[in-house]
């Protein structure tokens, strides 16, 4: 009932108004499945290889939709291994991981509906209790997502003592409203960046007494207890040449930068630090681990790339204490879970993400449910945000 019939490809916008690749497959029983690839700006070293959309869709016509042709969509690995072998490379260079990914989330979603379920219960979701992730949503941004604004990529809510998902969705909203408030009082004007985040033209220190001030504010509000982390897309502050993290002006070795992270986090008592050091620095990652990964999740993003193989040199090396997953990484479904199982297994912790550049495409919002993940990070505000916050809503209303 879930063989593959068609498979679609097409140019569509993303939220930075750039093509990327959206598919569409349909199965003998009519079963229909639509994904869209997001797109990052600040993008790992060792990610999957994002061709440009026109390319990979010619490519991915030529060499992967015949071969898609008759397998189960409802065989998620059967569906990623054709996309594999059709590209026959390491990192999809050959097709692109957005094309492979935007067919990866399209097939499971037709094979979904085949079965009449919501996606997260076909990706596994009929087990996952009462837990729901909690959303961590960027207030305040700037690194490569916004250029005048501050050195760290991102400063996130975290409302982790949030009753429901609905509540923590809305407490982020809230938090999102008060910087604009508390900026407004200072005096700060204030654009906003790539997913949503305000963007002032103001230091880090001063964006962590904003944000701070701003969590304090809703927290009262609400009464449950929200905390904050970051993004500090450290790779990208990296300059290999003078081996230092470049904050305008200053530099930090990386001894300093370990430093500034380990009195931040007990400054604000942050609940979350994704890429504080250099994506090739397991050691640096293990060493901050270890001086504060007790009292907060210490995240590789760039530094794990979704990557099974780049996750089990972390495990041995003691570095970070929790994974970022985006599926467009990897470039398959399949390579995400496998990732999020090793994590599991070895006590990480996994944080389902968007990327900067992001379409309407929900699929993340099922992924960090099906995988009983403990937070996402989806931004937010935004339509092309929003649509995932709202469907975790409605997941956890059992309204999909
Ligand atoms: C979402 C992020 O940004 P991008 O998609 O630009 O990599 C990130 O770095 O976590
Ligand atoms: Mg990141």
């Amino acid at each position: 009932m879930t063989r593959i019939t068609s498979v679609s490809l097409r140019r569509v916008l993303d939220s930075r108004g750039n093509p990327t690749v959206e598919a569409d497959v349909l199965t003998e029983s009519g079963g229909f499945g639509r994904g869209a690839a997001p797109s990052g700006a600040s993008t790992g070293e060792y990610e999957a290889i994002e061709l440009p959309a026109g390319e990979s869709i010619a490519k991915a016509r030529e060499h992967a939709v015949p071969r898609l042709e008759g397998v189960y969509a409802g065989d998620q690995r059967a569906v990623d291994n054709a996309l594999r072998a059709a590209d026959g490379t390491d990192d999809f260079s050959a097709i692109g991981a957005n094309s492979a990914v935007a067919i990866s989330m399209a097939a499971a979603k037709a094979a979904a509906d085949v079965l009449g379920a919501p996606l997260y219960q076909h990706l596994g979701g009929a087990f996952r209790g009462e837990n729901f992730p909690v959303p961590l949503g960027n207030v305040v941004g700037g690194g490569e997502h916004a250029k005048e604004a501050t050195h760290i990529q991102e400063f996130l809510a975290a409302p982790v003592g949030a009753p429901s998902v609905s509540e923590a969705v809305f407490a982020n909203a809230a938090v999102h409203a008060a910087v604009a408030d508390v900026l407004d009082e200072r005096g700060v004007p204030a654009a906003k960046g790539d997913e949503g985040a305000w963007a002032p033209p103001i230091s880090d220190a001063e964006a962590f007494e904003v944000v701070d001030e701003a969590v304090d504010r809703v927290e009262d509000e609400v009464g449950f207890e929200i905390r904050f982390g970051l993004d500090m897309a450290a790779a990208e502050l990296y300059d290999g040449d003078r081996e230092a993290y470049v904050y305008g002006d200053e530099t930090k070795s990386a001894d300093e930068q370990i430093e500034y992270v380990a009195g931040l986090v007990d400054e604000y008592d942050l609940a979350y630090v994704e890429d504080p050091l250099d994506e090739n620095d397991y050691e640096a990652f293990a060493e901050l681990t270890d001086r504060v990964g007790d009292r907060t999740l210490i995240c590789g993003d760039d530094l794990f790339v979704t990557n099974v193989e780049r996750l089990r040199d972390g495990i041995d090396a003691g570095a970070a204490n929790s994974i970022l997953i985006k599926p467009n990484q990897i470039g398959t479904l399949s390579d995400a879970f496998d990732a999020v199982e090793l994590a599991a297994r070895n006590g990480y912790e996994t944080v389902i993400s968007h990327r900067s550049g992001e379409t309407e495409d929900t699929t993340i919002a099922h992924l960090a449910v099906a995988t009983d993940a403990g937070y996402i990070k989806t931004g937010t505000v935004g339509g092309e945000r929003t649509a995932k916050l709202n469907e975790l809503v409605r997941i956890a209303d059992d309204a999909v």
